[in-house]
């Protein structure tokens, strides 16, 4: 690619990562306030409130007090791997582009939430060194070239044709129903028609080419048959009917407006293009897609409603930057067609699946059904009461958010908290100090002292003693305003993270050790070796970026991997559907090889073998899906006019990361993986089942628990503590953040005025989903959620449910729609 192009290429990746949808969880208002992801929130019993209210009280502490007599520290028992000073440095400077990355006074905001008003709509997204980003024993010049080279072929761009611009904007649909007035006509209603008939220049170009594949019908209301003649002859006059697409007959007029409504209903049409704002609505729930042709920005009524000010507009012909009509086209969607619309059908029948699912996980009261109207749906196999377990749902993928990453450390399997609190607070101050430029001044020395005399003693208790003294001498400083931020000296929290400093009753909170993970990128830690040993196997030996990586490209995967973290870190979810296919369908083949071989039957050939592709990617294909960048929302700092460019944009962006993947992970047997159409969907599918994954920090746990210890016990551990407490701020223990599919809670529908809803209870200490009930369910009821703040105004709530493609119509909004 030319270099002009490559930088053109770069300015559009930053571009991207200002439009990037988001929607914000309504119920942790304060630790989620910038959770920025596409799913369904989740409710936690994390004491925030507690807190706060707490806050005050520490505060207004006369530290004078702070003298007693400490209580003896609890000894440390730390596990020998948080222990370990080279492993906690090597998981340090692995975090540390991480955190570089993230708060470099260059870095903009990733993303925005999707509903925030205000935000700002563009800024540039830095690039960040890649010498960061090597695996260790790789010259980061020689890697680095070398994968741009691998991504580099694979951006080769293909000026698409008009043609192929206008089939991939409809969706390959094939049968399309247009207005006349308003969007090939310059007249705007029936009335002018009378008087005249003109056929905007500007449409035509666009409109022969919708002729040349689609069945496309053209369609108005007329006051008389006098229009009827103007019409045709207009269209006649301007070559509509020439080339050959279009007949006459295609042409059908009616009297009335809903006359119009009646002939799409019955032609059914994939799209169906109009000016009218009403027509557009009813035809909303019946028609799959529409256009509504509006010069001013209308208000969104549904998801498979698009708009523009003109025809040619939506299809980049005048207001879409030049740039888009150099769309690139994923040569894998033409090649396999056949295997992509297999891929992209849900097989049958789909209770057997999960039955199976149901019982191999154990779980009984619940049931998934097919529902008439919503698809799938959850039903009671058992009475549950109020405020009872209804199902604990295992995810099928999630990720922690790339911004969370550096707040805790977590098991990337199973989301648990890992290491120690001393190693959670350490970590958290350490990335804090290397990213934030701290005042450092008389404090800085006090503490200095401190830290010395804690390095320089050998017992622990002698070190605790020692440190307790130099606390007292801390204490004005320490409790002078909780809104101060303090800054820790470096090997205080380097003696943290290395367990050489232990917090009183720290032991009350053991964590598990962090395990690295086997294949050695330093940036994934597990709770246990079988979560290493199950992500390994799932997920992340294809993901790894280590020296053991089974990938095909690490410098590829790392390229995908910095592009997601500057993006969007949904794509890091799609690429691990996208392994976990992979592995699965190796292993099946494996399988069925063997069984081959036993049998004597003649061997399989190395190439796609589609029934076991479908086999692998099942858990996959009963999850509800629509296109990415045809569901996502338009957020509200994008104009309408450029609906069309913002929906190709991410199209783009999503291309993108794709090919990125596909240098990095690429296999053959399962190529149409790597179509676009599968990606589009798999981003789809999050956005429209996602559920917020929230673990809660045992930080806070910890400090409620030294808050609420007697006196003096208390005063005592809070002169160890406070110091702490004020260097981590306000937002001192944030929970694991991130987004997850579930299965099982993903054919959860909707209610505004549900039985049940996700929340996590006290002993919920993992990624795992939590439903509970909210009233008494019966059995064979259906179990429904809120996917929204249900206290919410009825106009709110309906505004935000279009983003998951559907007008709500449980009794709640029946009785409070105007
Ligand atoms: C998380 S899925 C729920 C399971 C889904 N019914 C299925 O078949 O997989 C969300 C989708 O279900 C449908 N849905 C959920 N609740 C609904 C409701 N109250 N009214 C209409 N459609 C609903 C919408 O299509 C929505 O995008």
């Amino acid at each position: 690619m030319a270099e002009s192009s490559k930088e053109e290429l770069v300015q559009l990746i930053k571009r991207f990562g200002a439009y990037l949808t988001v929607k914000i969880s309504h119920l942790l208002p304060i630790s989620l306030q910038n959770l920025v992801r596409t799913s369904i929130p989740f409710s936690a019993c994390i004491n925030f409130e507690t807190f706060l209210k707490f806050l005050p009280d520490l505060d207004a502490t006369n530290v004078s007090e702070l003298n007693a007599k400490a209580s003896k520290t609890q000894d440390s028992d730390l596990p020998q791997n948080s222990r370990s000073f080279g492993a906690i440095a090597g998981l340090a400077v692995a975090i540390v582009f991480t955190w570089r990355l993230l708060r470099s006074p260059s870095q903009p905001q990733r993303r925005q939430p999707k509903r925030q008003a205000g935000t700002p709509s563009s800024s540039g997204v830095s690039t960040p060194s890649n010498a960061n980003l090597v695996p260790p024993g790789v010259s980061p010049s020689l890697e680095d070239s070398r994968a741009q080279n691998v991504v580099d072929e694979f951006f080769q761009p293909v000026k698409p044709t008009l043609g192929q611009i206008v089939r991939q904007k409809l969706s390959e649909g094939r049968k399309v129903t247009c207005r006349l007035v308003g969007v090939i006509l310059e007249e705007s209603s029936p009335e002018e028609i009378q008087k005249q008939a003109t056929v905007r220049s500007s449409v035509l170009e666009v409109l022969l080419e919708i002729t040349k594949f689609c069945d496309l019908y053209l369609m108005e209301r007329v006051l008389d048959d006098e229009s009827e003649r103007k019409v045709l002859q207009a269209l006649e006059d301007a070559g509509v009917f020439t080339s050959g697409g279009l007949v006459k007959d295609k042409v059908l007029f009616c009297s009335t407006e809903n006359g119009r409504t009646s002939f799409v209903r019955q032609l059914e049409p994939d799209w169906h293009i109009d000016s009218n704002p009403e027509i557009v609505t009813q035809l909303a729930r019946f028609i799959k897609y529409q256009l509504h042709i509006s010069p001013t920005r209308p208000e969104r009524t549904a998801p498979n409603v698009f708009s523009a000010p003109s025809l040619e507009q939506f299809f980049g012909c005048s207001a879409v930057p030049v740039r888009f009509q150099m769309e690139t086209v994923c040569p894998v969607d033409s090649q396999f067609g056949d295997e992509i619309s297999a891929l992209l059908n849900p097989p049958s029948p789909l209770q057997e699946y999960f039955d199976d699912l149901i019982s191999t996980r154990q779980w009984r009261g619940i049931k998934v059904k097919q529902n008439g109207e919503f698809g799938k749906g959850v039903y009671a196999d058992m009475d549950f009461k109020e405020g009872e377990l209804v199902l604990k749902d295992q995810m099928l993928a999630g990720a922690q958010h790339y911004s969370n990453k550096i707040d805790c450390l977590v098991c990337s399997f199973c989301f648990r908290f890992i290491g120690s609190i001393e190693l959670q607070i350490g970590r958290r101050l350490y990335l804090q100090d290397i990213g934030v430029s701290v005042n450092r001044g008389s404090d800085m020395e006090t503490f200095k002292h401190i830290s010395s005399d804690c390095y320089g003693t050998d017992s622990c208790d002698e070190k605790y003693n020692s440190c307790l003294k130099n606390f007292d001498n801390l204490g004005n400083c320490a409790s002078s305003s909780s809104k101060e931020k303090f800054s820790i000296p470096r090997e205080v929290v380097e003696s943290l993270m290395n367990g050489e400093l232990v917090l009183p009753y720290s032991k009350e909170f053991s964590l598990p050790s962090a395990v690295p993970c086997p294949g050695g990128c330093g940036e994934a830690y597990y709770c246990s070796k079988s979560c290493a040993e199950a992500d390994w196997d799932l997920f992340h030996s294809l993901l790894c970026t280590g020296e053991r990586s089974e990938s095909l490209c690490r410098e590829a995967l790392i390229k995908f991997i910095q592009h997601a973290n500057e993006t969007n870190d949904i794509f890091l979810l799609a690429g691990k559907v996208i392994s976990s296919t992979i592995l699965r369908y190796r292993k099946l083949k494996a399988t069925h090889l063997k069984e081959q071989k036993m049998s004597a039957r003649p061997n399989i050939s190395d190439c796609l073998d589609i029934s076991l592709l479908l086999e692998a990617w099942k858990p996959i294909s009963m999850g509800h899906k629509r296109r990415w960048w045809d569901c996502v929302a338009l957020p509200d700092d994008v104009d309408c006019s450029d609906e069309a460019a913002f929906r190709m944009e991410i199209r783009e962006l999503a291309f993108m990361s794709l090919q990125l993947l596909k240098a990095a992970i690429f296999d053959k047997e399962c190529e149409p993986l790597f179509s676009l159409e599968i990606y589009g969907h798999i981003i789809g599918m999050f956005e429209l089942n996602n559920l917020d994954l929230v673990v809660a920090s045992p930080v806070e746990d910890y400090f409620l628990y030294i808050d609420d210890l007697p006196y003096p016990e208390k005063q005592e551990a809070d002169k160890i503590t406070r110091p702490f407490l004020d260097a981590l701020g306000d937002d001192y223990s944030v929970c694991c953040q991130g987004t997850a599919f579930f299965p099982l809670q993903s054919c959860m529908n909707h209610s505004c005025h549900p039985n049940a809803k996700a929340f996590k209870r006290e002993e919920d200490r993992d990624g795992q989903a939590a439903i509970i009930s909210l009233k008494p369910i019966c059995k064979g009821e259906e179990v429904t959620i809120s996917y929204v703040d249900e206290d919410l105004p009825f106009e709110e709530r309906q505004a935000l449910l279009a983003d998951y493609g559907f007008k709500c119509k449980c009794p709640k909004c029946l009785t409070e729609e105007p």
